[in-house]
């Protein structure tokens, strides 16, 4: 059996919790019904009580878990040709593509590299570690995502939220993930070592209860919390199949949210609850009912009053949108309708009778997140713009006081050419013979020409609208006069699909289409290429540049965004010799595109030393965790700091 005092202290922080769920979806509100609530959630915790089973081995606790708070959180101070095309190509237009390349002004307060004492209830010792630095303050730190790899990936998403909660559990802070259980009958080994944690909870939404269960794995110090539902339970990809996105994606997240909510009040991972003091770190739409259920729902009944939450967004272009009407699903009060509320321009309206009333999961969280962080500084800003901000940017600019930036790292277990248990050779900035290997093993395993003299160029992504395909479909048929070999490994749009296996045939000896998604083609090809391209329209941060440098392969892309911040453009004439890692190129245009690749292919050619020093001088930038993790301890200092969210 479990410790009395936490089954207790479980049992008591569930009761105020659930007094806030409510039972059903209805507009009646449920401040009118608390006495009835309690009772159902006492008998739910008896029930828990004889569900137990043996008591866990306790983990240690980092000391401030262990201390009970001295002060509320907010008292706290602030602390050449080689064959010829199949035709003549048609003369290149003009992508007539609004560019973000602009400068950015103006974003947030401070920067968040400046140092803030900050005195607090929770550990303030500062320990700094031989090896691994350690935070000042610790925290119990909840990631709620739709991806985590290994697990489950779709794309970006998963790779950060694989990583940073690693990351920063190695300073110091005790961390939970939680995330669906996907089971779809091909990665389901993904889950072999996750658990059933025989803690069943009853979400009240979308007309009824809906029991969720929680599965557990420990794994690099990490707490990796899953939740089981039917609904994730389908062939198909994470969000969708060949048919398109899952027509009930709404209710799968909402289930998340609320699962999300509870863990840390019902999971005793290594014999301990995590409790209600927590940061919660909200990953795009689908965790974006989070902040509106605290605010909403616990905190009114004096629970999660100490938490703070703040919201991740990885990518504007998804926020989780449907019809107004689905509001009374989502199990919410009437009063809290406007903090989702979405109304869409007239232009995107269906036909005359339509309002464009809807619900917007991510707007939610704009709204309600006690701060808000974008995955690069530049990112940061373009959201403000209309240009960037995707219909949110006015309501973004108005909370520009809890918006800030903060650049990806990439996790250097998975992605180091010296260790990379992917790639046939090995090889590191002292010793780059092994990437000459790389790119011949590359060539052959796509039956490509073993010609270590022909630039290999690479692209690897979702095939997607924000990542400039459609202009790498019009400058191919140029590009292929001249002797270079172009990769692309990707998936998404089926016609973008059929367009790289049709390119594949015209241009047998010189282009590779590899559709489908491969963790291991994709370390292949970021290894066995000389060039990465990178067109996208927008990228918030963008990860495949930072793999590239880090293999000595040299990113070309447009400055947008994270591509803009951490690509710094070739300059031969730099003060203290040859500078820069890549080429980043704007405004984004066809022309502006081929002319920059063939600068970079030029350069590759012609000059080979300037080359090799584009090359070490990507392999040696930082790009590990460590440094985006101590800004992330810096925003939940400040999150801390302010009150949190209440209506
Ligand atoms: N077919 C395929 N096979 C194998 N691997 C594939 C693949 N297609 C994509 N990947 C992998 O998926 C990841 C893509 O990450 P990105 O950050 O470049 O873009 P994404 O738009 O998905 O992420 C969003 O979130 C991240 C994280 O914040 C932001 O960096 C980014 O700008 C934002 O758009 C990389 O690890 C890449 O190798
Ligand atoms: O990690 C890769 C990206 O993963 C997420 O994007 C997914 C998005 O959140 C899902 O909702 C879905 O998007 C579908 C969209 O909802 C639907 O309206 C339609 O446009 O089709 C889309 C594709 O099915 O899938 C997205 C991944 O493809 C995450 O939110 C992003 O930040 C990540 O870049």
């Amino acid at each position: 059996m479990a410790t009395p005092s936490a089954v207790g202290a479980a049992c008591l922080v569930l009761a105020r919790a659930a007094a806030g769920l409510g039972l059903g979806p209805g507009r009646g509100g449920d401040r009118a019904r608390p006495r009835r609530l309690q009772r159902v959630v006492r008998r739910r915790c008896v029930a828990e009580l004889s569900r137990e089973g043996p008591a866990p081995t306790p983990r240690p606790l980092p000391p401030a878990l262990l201390a009970p708070p001295l002060v509320p959180a907010f008292l706290a101070p602030p602390s050449e040709p080689e064959g010829e095309p199949a035709s003549t190509p048609p003369p290149l237009p003009d992508a007539g593509l609004g560019d973000l390349g602009l400068q950015p002004e103006g974003i947030a307060e401070g920067s968040i590299d400046e140092t803030v004492v900050v005195a607090s209830e929770q550990d303030s010792e500062i320990v700094v570690g031989k090896e691994q630095a350690r935070a000042k303050v610790t925290q119990s730190i909840v990631f709620v995502t739709g991806e985590a790899s290994p697990y489950a990936k779709s794309g970006g998403l998963g790779d950060v939220c694989g990583s940073l909660p690693v990351a920063l559990a190695a300073r110091g802070h005790r961390v939970m993930v939680v995330m669906p259980r996907y089971l779809n009958g091909t990665s389901d080994k993904n889950y072999a070592n996750a658990f059933y944690t025989e803690k069943h909870i009853r979400i009240p939404c979308f007309g009824g209860e809906h029991e969720v269960t929680f599965f557990h794995e420990y794994r690099d110090s990490v707490d990796w919390v899953f939740v089981d539902h039917p609904s994730y339970h389908r062939p198909g990809n994470l969000y969708g199949d060949k048919f398109g996105a899952f027509g009930d994606n709404q209710f799968r997240y909402t289930l998340l949210c609320y699962a999300a909510c509870e863990a840390p009040l019902v999971l005793e991972l290594g014999g301990y609850i995590y409790g209600q003091n927590c940061m919660f770190v909200v990953n795009d739409w689908h965790a974006s009912l989070v902040p509106v259920l605290l605010a909403a729902k616990y905190r009114p009944y004096g629970v999660y009053k100490d938490s703070r939450s703040i919201l991740v967004i990885h990518n504007l272009a998804h926020q989780g949108v449907e019809p107004a009407s689905t509001y009374p699903d989502l199990g919410l009060p009437p009063e809290w309708y406007g903090a989702l509320e979405w109304v869409f321009p007239e232009w995107a309206r269906r036909h005359a009778l339509d309002k464009g009333e809807a619900v917007n999961f991510l707007k939610g969280a704009v709204v309600t997140a006690d701060r808000i962080v974008t995955v690069s500084k530049g990112y940061s800003w373009e959201v403000t713009t209309a240009e960037g901000g995707q219909g949110l940017n006015e309501l973004l600019s108005s909370r520009k006081s809890v918006l800030n930036g903060i650049v990806n790292g990439i996790d250097i277990n998975d992605w180091n050419p010296a260790t990379d248990k992917c790639i046939p050779c090995h090889y590191s900035v002292d010793d780059l013979s092994g990437k000459a290997k790389c790119k011949s093993a590359l060539q052959k395993e796509l039956g490509l020409p073993i010609r270590p003299e022909v630039p290999l160029i690479g692209f690897i992504g979702r095939l997607d609208y924000q990542k400039g395909i459609d202009l790498i479909q019009l400058i191919i048929p140029h590009l292929m006069r001249d002797d270079v070999q172009f990769v692309m490994l990707g998936s998404g749009d089926p016609e973008l699909e059929d367009w790289m296996r049709s390119t594949e045939s015209d241009f047998k000896d010189k282009f590779r289409g590899w559709v489908g998604f491969s963790v291991p083609v994709s370390h292949r090809i970021t290894a066995g290429c000389d060039i990465l391209l990178m067109p996208s329209r927008f990228e918030p941060c963008g990860l495949n540049q930072l793999y590239a440098m880090q293999y000595g392969t040299v990113p070309v892309v447009h400055a947008t965004g994270g591509l803009r911040d951490t690509v710094e453009n070739f300059n031969p004439f730099g003060e203290n010799g040859e500078q820069g890692t890549g080429w980043a190129f704007a405004p984004l245009t066809t022309e502006n595109m081929l002319w920059t690749l063939r600068t970079a292919i030029s350069t590759y050619k012609e000059h080979k030393s300037s080359w090799e020093g584009l090359m070490k001088r990507g392999m040696s930038k930082d790009f590990t965790w460590d440094h985006a993790a101590e800004q992330y301890e810096q925003i939940f200092q400040w999150a801390f700091i302010d009150r949190p969210y209440v209506m």
